[in-house]
């Protein structure tokens, strides 16, 4: 499992291009037969993907968590952005088709990611943080998450928060994960630009176009800085850095948060004055 760690406002604002791709952005998730994973230490998210082809994929052990199994100390949210796909958790089969997802509580011994079809295989987009409490696995489709329009023709920013782990829908230690799906015609999944001193986020930026890239705009508010985002890339955000993004085209993102609440509206928004 590779490992990025914290980092400090004062010193990313000297970082090259390339400093600020090798520490923010995932460019090599969804191998064929592979699990992935990066350990990011703000809040000791672990965001991955899983695509299994003809074997079923597992979670590497505990080891380098200092624990006896992968999930002994922690929960997680799935996303399939691929073909169907089945997860088993501790004998628990669920079956996964495009935009379902599957919270996994703390304490699942087995977990396993397999493709109902290995020419199209599952495409699992997966983020998991330390938990207090075993809470049961809960299957989520799209039509069962919180539905937020946000939003105008005018700002070009049209578009629709799912919420899928979410107190309303499941039980979660800190876990909060959704996915926003723009407009055909709308590029910005901003403004509010905002950040949240009190949660680190990652973001998985895919649902688009194989040529068109996403402008991320990340930082200190007064440091603006950009990463250039393609299709199922994702970007770490540490709590001191606004974020949002321009697209060259329409796209979708699953976000996903943990920390000292599980307010999805605990956002500091920036001003766009104060913007530089
Ligand atoms: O379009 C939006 O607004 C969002 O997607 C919200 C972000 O993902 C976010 O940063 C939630 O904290
Ligand atoms: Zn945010």
């Amino acid at each position: 499992m590779e490992i990025r760690y914290s980092s400090h406002p004062e010193d990313v604002k000297y970082y090259t291009t390339e400093e600020l791709r090798d520490h923010f952005l995932i460019t090599d998730l969804f191998q064929y037969g592979e699990i992935k994973s990066v350990y990011y230490h703000e809040d000791r998210m672990i965001v991955g993907s899983a695509m299994p082809t003809t074997a079923a994929l597992v979670p590497e052990d505990g080891r380098q968590l200092g624990c006896a199994y992968f999930m002994e100390r922690r929960e997680m949210g799935i996303l399939n952005i691929g073909g169907e796909g089945i997860v088993k958790a501790d004998g628990a089969e669920y079956s996964l088709q495009y935009s379902d997802a599957l919270y996994v509580g703390m304490g699942t011994k087995e977990l396993s990611f397999s493709s109902a079809n290995p020419a199209d295989p599952a495409k699992f987009y997966f983020v998991s943080v330390p938990a207090h409490k075993s809470y049961e696995c809960v299957k989520i489709s799209k039509a069962e998450a919180i539905v937020q329009r946000a939003g105008s023709e005018a700002q070009c920013n049209t578009r629709t928060i799912f919420q899928y782990i979410h107190p309303s829908v499941c039980k979660s230690c800190q876990l909060l994960m959704g996915v926003t799906t723009l407009d055909s015609g709308s590029v910005w999944n901003a403004p509010p630009f905002h950040t949240h001193e009190r949660r680190a986020e990652a973001f998985l930026y895919f649902d688009m176009q194989e040529e068109d890239v996403v402008f991320y705009l990340m930082g200190h508010p007064t440091q603006t800085r950009h990463l250039v985002v393609r299709p199922r890339e994702a970007v770490l955000s540490p709590s001191w850095s606004m974020h949002g993004g321009c697209g060259t085209g329409r796209y979708s993102l699953a976000w996903a948060m943990a920390g000292e609440n599980q307010a999805f509206g605990d956002m500091d928004a920036v001003s766009l004055a104060d913007i530089q």
